[in-house]
């Protein structure tokens, strides 16, 4: 029997019934080819239900056809939320998966985790909303000073300008941040930054804002992403360079309205292998675990960048909740990986974040 996606969204009496007529889905869809992976096929245990609450440009670029196929395979069913009718009403779902805005959302996905502990929702969202703050995202970082034989992992000298920005120039002083900075507003969710050569030129700008030292990194940076207990790290194109003396010849401040994702994967270039080398490994892992724990979330990326010249001091400059997975290298394996064990655990009752 086939049963489409539609119908496995709603209208079970009981988890028995879903469940049954999951397994006959998985049934029909095993016998057409095994992923031959981590799954539930052989025992046929429990299917997974996620649904999700996402924007159409966050299902296209994540939800892809390879994902879904090898997801299905495994026994991990996507189902679309309806916004509409209360989420009580809906599923019954294993994990809810999520990135969409307001407070209002944010309320209904607070309620529906105190009423359904049984569910997982990724993530909570609180824990989202203090990585959309530039200020509150680096701070767990800054507060782990992380510092061993592998290297060290700070972030820059930055300040926080809420209201007037006439107070910049005396701001920056007070603070002793030295130019080049970089402007960020700061809200996560709007992309628009600016590099300020002189501290004067910063007052056009709109506050709230964060201010941040730019630190020369070799124009490339590490996107380190996370999923659950997997990393993996890419390379990516980033701005260039300021020396010295371009610093002492020019002023004013330079915008660019989304710098980051317009920034190619620099991992097929030819680079110099002091810029290029990747973290090790060692140090992602402690990085990764801490923040999975302090952050409370389990689905991030990290903008690394190595300081030009140093051997391993690296910087944390930007954290994202529900990055683009689309640009993982194998995302559907790690991903629906993640989802099984999650379930798993849970069930063993050995969920952990820390
Ligand atoms: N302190 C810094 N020093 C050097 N370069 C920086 C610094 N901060 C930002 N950049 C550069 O600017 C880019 C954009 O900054 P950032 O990642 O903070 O913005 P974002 O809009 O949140 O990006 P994303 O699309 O990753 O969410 C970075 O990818 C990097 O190239
Ligand atoms: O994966 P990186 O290069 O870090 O960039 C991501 C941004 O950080 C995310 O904010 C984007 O997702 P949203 O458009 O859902 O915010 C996300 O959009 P995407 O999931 O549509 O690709 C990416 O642009
Ligand atoms: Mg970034
Ligand atoms: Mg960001």
């Amino acid at each position: 029997m086939r049963v489409k996606q539609e119908e496995v969204v709603v209208g079970y009496e009981s988890e028995e019934g879903r469940e049954m007529e999951m397994e006959m889905e998985l049934e029909s869809s095993s016998s057409s080819g095994s992923s031959g992976e981590l799954g539930f096929h052989d025992n046929l245990m429990k299917v997974i239900v996620v649904g999700y609450a996402l924007t159409s440009k966050k299902i296209k670029s994540f939800l892809q056809p390879k994902l879904e196929g090898l997801a299905r395979n495994k026994g991990i069913f996507f189902v679309a939320i309806d916004q509409t009718r209360p989420l009580s009403d809906q599923g019954p779902f294993d994990i809810v998966l999520h990135k969409l805005c307001g407070k209002e959302w944010r309320q209904i996905l607070e309620d529906y985790r105190l009423t359904h502990p049984e569910v997982t929702v990724l993530d909570p969202p609180d824990a989202i909303q203090h990585v959309y703050n530039r200020q509150s995202m680096l701070q767990d970082v800054a507060d782990l000073d992380l510092s061993d034989s592998y290297g060290t992992v700070g972030v820059p000298k930055q300040l926080v300008i809420e209201k007037d920005p006439s107070s910049i120039p005396d701001a920056i002083k007070k603070a002793g941040l030295s130019l080049p900075l970089v402007a960020k507003p700061l809200f996560a969710k709007s992309h628009e930054l600016s590099l300020a050569y002189d501290e004067y030129s910063l007052q056009k700008l709109e506050p709230p804002l964060v201010l941040q030292e730019f630190v020369n990194h070799g124009g490339v940076l590490f996107k380190v992403y996370i999923v659950g207990d997997a990393i993996k790290v890419v390379r990516r194109f980033s701005l260039p360079d300021v020396s010295k003396r371009e610093l002492s010849r020019s002023s004013g401040v330079f915008r660019f309205p989304r710098v980051s994702s317009a920034s190619q994967s620099a991992d097929d270039a030819d680079l110099d292998p002091c810029i290029a080398e990747l973290p090790p490994r060692a140090l992602l892992e402690r990085l990764a675990k801490e923040l999975r724990c302090r952050l409370g979330l389990h689905l991030f990326n990290l903008d690394m960048i190595r300081e030009h010249g140093s051997r391993n001091r690296f910087y944390v400059i930007d954290i994202n909740y529900f990055p683009g997975y689309g640009k993982m290298p194998e995302y559907e394996h790690i991903f629906t990986d993640f989802l099984l064990n999650l379930v798993q655990s849970k069930f063993k009752n050995t969920a952990t974040l820390c």
